[in-house]
Parts: C-alpha cells; structure tokens; sequence
C-alpha cells in the first residue's frame, strides 16, 4: 500500500457565519515538500494554517497528517502529531534571551514538571540538560549562537525572526508552517532566510508549507506553489507554471507582483 502522504486536506470548508473563508479546498504534501501557499488579501492563507493547526475546526472535510485524522483536535494535540508554526508578527518573549525563546518552544519534550524537580532531581536534570543540548543545536544550525544571550528586543528584526523559526522548530514538528517568514526584511535578509529555510530541509528531511506574499521568494524557495482565490484553490503546481496560469493571472490581475515575477 502506498505511503500516506504528509499532510492532506480533503475538501475543507470553513465559514464565519455568512462568510465562506474556505470551500473544498483539497491539496496534499508529501514528506520534505517546500510548498508556498498563495492568493491575494483575504483569500483564506491564515485560515488554512489556522485549520491545520486545529486553531479552527472546518465545519466540512477532513485534515490528516499521515493518515491520521486531525481537524478537531486541539492545538497542542496537533502539535504533538508534529506540527509547527511561525507567526507572520513575531511572538516571542522580547526580555528573553534567545536561547531562552527556544527552550520554551521545548515544553512539549519536558517529562519531568516542577515536582520532578523536587522529588527526582537526577531524572529532571537530565531531562533538563537534554532540552538545553536540542536548543543549543537548533541554534547552531540556523547560526544564531553568536546571539543565544541577547535579549530578543536587543536583536535586528531579521534575527528576530529566524529566531522565530528556531522556536517553532523546537517542538521537533516534521511539517513547519511558516506564515511570511521574510516579511519587513532587506533584500539581503530574506535572501538570508531562504538559504537556511533551504537548509533546514536538506538537514532535518523537514516539510515546509509558507505563506508568502513576495513571488521573488515564492519563486526560489518553494518547488510547488497552491493558489487560494476567495477561498477557492485555483492552482497547484511548479512555479513556472503556476505563473502561466491565466486564472491565476486573472486573480492577481492589477497586482503588479506576480507580471514582475513572470516577466
Ligand atoms: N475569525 C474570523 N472571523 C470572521 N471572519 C474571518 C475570521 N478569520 C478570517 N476571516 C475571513 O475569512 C476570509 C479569509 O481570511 P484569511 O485571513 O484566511 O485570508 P488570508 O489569505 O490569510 O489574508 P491576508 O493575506 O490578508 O492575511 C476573509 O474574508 C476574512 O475576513
């Protein structure tokens, strides 16, 4: 029989009262897949990711992360089937030191509390010293040891925003949902982002769903790219032709980004 794949999103359909955020969206990854998910303001990006991570229940369809059936869990539930997320602001403790960020982003391999501390201090410290290992090698691999005792607020935005990706990759996800990770940088900086993203897959074998509203970025990063419009999944393939797509011309039509890009 063949292998389940990754994710897959079986005709989702999410409404906010008489709003139709998502209709029968259906797309699937397979295992270290770099997928963009793109669309104009509002076409239901947010609200896929939200549906993944079980922030929202689809009222119809199905998500499943290797055949395992996941809409309607809660969060946590989800995240420990191994599913990540950066946030499009960031959302890390601004007085914490970097490191300390990514330990938080650990708490779900902690087995010993604060009882265990008490009443089995070996067990706990090793426990402790395993979690500090994994954080520090997280570090390493997106090169951000030279900031690991900086508070975060003290840090430039591009850091700060790696740093991000480092936290949510400390709960050890196998599918990383990233929504907008090069947003607010510099041309340097988001060329910065797409390397180590690029890495993160070569080394960990790990899959990444981002949302990105730059196509120049779409474009390097990502292998395949699925287009929402209203909600609707309009395409869903290799980049160059995707961008031939004339609906998908036609639902960024007077959005200058995706002509640039297919230029
Ligand atoms: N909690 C909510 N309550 C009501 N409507 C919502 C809610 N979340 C999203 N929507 C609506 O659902 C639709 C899709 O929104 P969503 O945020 O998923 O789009 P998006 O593609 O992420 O947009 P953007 O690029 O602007 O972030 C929009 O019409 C939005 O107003």
């Amino acid at each position: 029989m063949p292998e389940a794949p990754l994710l897959e999103l079986a005709k989702v359909t999410l409404r906010f009262g008489g709003i139709q955020a998502l209709s029968q969206v259906s797309f699937t990854l397979r295992e270290g897949e770099v997928a963009a998910l793109i669309g104009p303001n509002g076409a239901g990006k947010t609200s896929v990711f939200n549906c993944i991570c079980g922030f929202y229940t689809p009222q119809e369809g199905e998500i499943r992360l290797r055949g395992t059936r996941v809409s309607g869990l809660k969060p946590h539930r989800v995240a420990r089937l191994g599913v990540g997320r950066g946030f499009q602001n960031i959302e890390l403790f601004g007085t914490l030191s970097c490191l300390d960020n990514v330990l938080l982003g650990r708490h779900l391999h902690v087995r010993a509390g604060v009882l265990g501390a008490l009443f089995a201090p070996r067990a706990w410290w090793r426990d402790e010293t395993a979690q500090r290992r994994r954080a520090e090698e997280l570090l390493e691999l997106l090169e951000l040891q030279p900031y690991r005792n900086f508070p975060v607020l003290a840090l430039p935005y591009g850091v700060q925003k790696l740093i991000e990706v480092a936290r949510a990759l400390a709960s050890e996800p196998r599918l990383l949902l990233l929504d907008e990770p090069t947003a607010g940088m510099t041309a340097e900086e988001k060329d910065e982002m797409m390397f180590r993203l690029l890495r993160l897959r070569a080394e960990l074998g790990i899959t990444l769903l981002v949302i990105e509203h730059d196509l120049r970025v779409v474009s390097r990063l990502a292998e395949r790219i699925i287009v929402l419009d209203y909600g609707v999944k309009i395409a869903d393939g290799p980049p160059g032709a995707v961008q031939r797509d004339p609906e998908v011309i036609r639902a960024y039509l007077g959005d200058t980004r995706l002509a640039e890009v297919s230029a």
